[in-house]
């Protein structure tokens, strides 16, 4: 794949500083576009009804409509001036010509965003088109982001560090990997807690706190504060037990390739510590259970938990992840399922909200596993897996996580959109919306495996802190500002 990086030198020091200042322009239209969006579900346009400045209302509680408004309009000026400094500098010939092209773009839509933005305060929103200010705000965020995802890619980018999966040869085992079967010990006692262990080992534990956040948010987000606690411990529950089976799953079809890759040569199949028959047990098991369960909340959460279950195991594991490099892209849909498995509890349908907030996790979700994926290149090289950095490249893995990340962020706004989420959702997107995009960007400079855990660590402190911002904002500040 080839960059513009040969045919356009520029001096370290200036591109970080270029790429520095191109960041800290995407993130300030991207909070513009936060409080943009607050501005308009507080109705703070109506305390804030002339243009360019406006005045204290008469009514006191309008007072922190009015400090909404405000900060509306100096963000935007201050933001203003970030896309004006960026533009100058790349017609200065700081940036590469399509950078260039789509920062003025930018710059030139910005101009216009701001006479939308005065006709809504003056003459109110349904004067003009609906939703015309939010969409050309998306456009402009759009357009910024190409720009900093392209500049990166001139900037830190190589031609040629893509590498060929070795085949998958049935039986072949690594140098290193641990496969080749596990004693375990004597001691009664000792055996049954190694044997206990390795069944809870199999079913991915480290991934069910985000995934019952996410199931959470989404009873939450349909119930509100009158959620009762049967539906959140059965739900909770319920996926706990389903995403048991679907690891427990996992573990036995990928037990061969497995033994292949340091990171899960280790694995209680993977050196025979668990036979196959009692694994498939354990997994029918959990998935026998978590329907139960589910059954005793609605059929159609029982349905979604089981789409959810095959998704992940058959989809995911056997066709996705050995065939194709958008085998995250497309498996992402089954770690959306328990926003919509969280709603239909509530609501035993499938409803926007349900589907908005699942939409956040399935773009998401490129833009978390892309930094393991650059992490573990060689491992999954090694165990013959087309993961995005060993077809594509590491250049262009990242450059996909900054487009993802991006469409994750705007998925945010759209969710807060939809659902009428408040300020404290608001201040927690930009706030960690702004450390992701940090840590992608410095993924970039620094290219370590050290880097991109970090970006790992920040994709997941992102959705984490969103998904307990919908939580309290759905559950306790239902109703107020706040
Ligand atoms: C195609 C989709 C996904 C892929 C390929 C993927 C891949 C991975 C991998 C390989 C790990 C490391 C696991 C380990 O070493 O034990 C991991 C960790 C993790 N994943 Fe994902 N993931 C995906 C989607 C998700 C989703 C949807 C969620 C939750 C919403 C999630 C949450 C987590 C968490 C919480 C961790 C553990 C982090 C830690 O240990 O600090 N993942 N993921
Ligand atoms: C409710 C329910 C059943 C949800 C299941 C959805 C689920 C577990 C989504 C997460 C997907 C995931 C963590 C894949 C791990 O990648 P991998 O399998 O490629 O990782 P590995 O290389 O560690 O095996």
């Amino acid at each position: 794949m080839a960059t513009e990086s040969a045919s356009f030198p520029r001096p370290i020091g200036t591109r970080q500083r270029f790429s520095a200042l191109l960041t800290a322009t995407a993130l300030g239209v991207y909070l513009l576009l936060i409080v943009g969006a607050t501005t308009s579900l507080t109705n703070a346009t109506a305390a804030c009804s002339t243009w360019p400045t406006c005045h204290a209302p008469v009514d006191p509680l309008s007072q922190t409509q009015l400090v909404v408004a405000w900060g509306h309009r100096i963000a935007a000026v201050v933001v203003g001036l970030l896309v004006a400094a960026t533009a100058v500098t790349a017609v200065l010939g700081v940036a590469s010509r399509r950078v260039t092209a789509a920062i003025v773009l930018g710059a030139v839509l910005y101009v216009i965003q701001v006479g939308v933005g005065a006709a809504t305060a003056l003459f109110g929103s349904a004067a003009i088109v609906p939703g015309l200010h939010l969409s050309l705000g998306l456009v402009i965020f759009g357009t910024i982001v190409l720009a900093l995802a392209w500049d990166l890619e001139v900037a830190t980018g190589s031609d040629d560090d893509a590498i060929e999966p070795e085949p998958l040869e049935e039986g072949a085992v690594s140098e290193g990997a641990a496969g080749g079967g596990r004693t375990l010990p004597e001691g009664g006692l000792a055996r049954a807690r190694l044997t206990a262990f390795a069944y809870f080992k199999m079913m991915k534990p480290r991934l069910m706190w985000l995934l019952c956040l996410v199931a959470a948010a989404g009873m939450a987000l349909a119930a509100g504060p009158s959620l009762d606690r049967y539906t959140i411990l059965a739900t909770l529950g319920g996926g706990v037990l389903a995403i048991g089976a679907s690891g427990t799953f996992n573990h036995v079809l990928e037990r061969d390739v497995d033994r292949k890759m340091s990171r899960t040569s280790d694995r209680p199949l993977a050196t025979d510590l668990i036979p196959v028959r009692n694994a498939l047990a354990f997994g029918g098991l959990l998935t026998v259970a978590s329907l139960s369960v589910f059954l005793t909340i609605n059929r159609l959460a029982a349905a979604l938990g089981l789409a959810a279950i095959i998704f992940y195991s058959v989809v995911y594991t056997l066709v996705l992840k050995p065939n194709t490099v958008q085998n995250t892209v497309i498996g992402g849909a089954a770690g959306a399922l328990p926003a919509l498995i969280g709603w239909a509890a509530v609501t035993n349908e499938i409803g926007l909200p349900g589907l908005a907030l699942a939409g956040v996790i399935f773009l998401w979700t490129p833009a978390h596993f892309y930094n393991l994926a650059l992490a573990y290149k060689d491992d999954y090289a090694r165990g013959g897996f087309p993961m995005m950095p060993v077809v594509r490249g590491e250049t262009e893995t990242r450059k996909q996580i900054i487009y993802y990340l991006a469409a994750t962020l705007v998925s945010t706004v759209a969710l807060a959109w939809i659902t009428d989420l408040g300020a404290l959702y608001a201040a927690t997107v930009a706030v960690f919306g702004g450390i992701f995009l940090w840590a992608a960007v410095r993924l970039h400079f620094e290219q370590t495996e050290a880097a991109a855990f970090r970006a790992f660590h920040a994709s997941n402190a992102f959705l984490g802190a969103v998904l307990v911002a919908v939580l309290v904002d759905a559950l306790v500040l239902t109703g107020s500002l706040f």
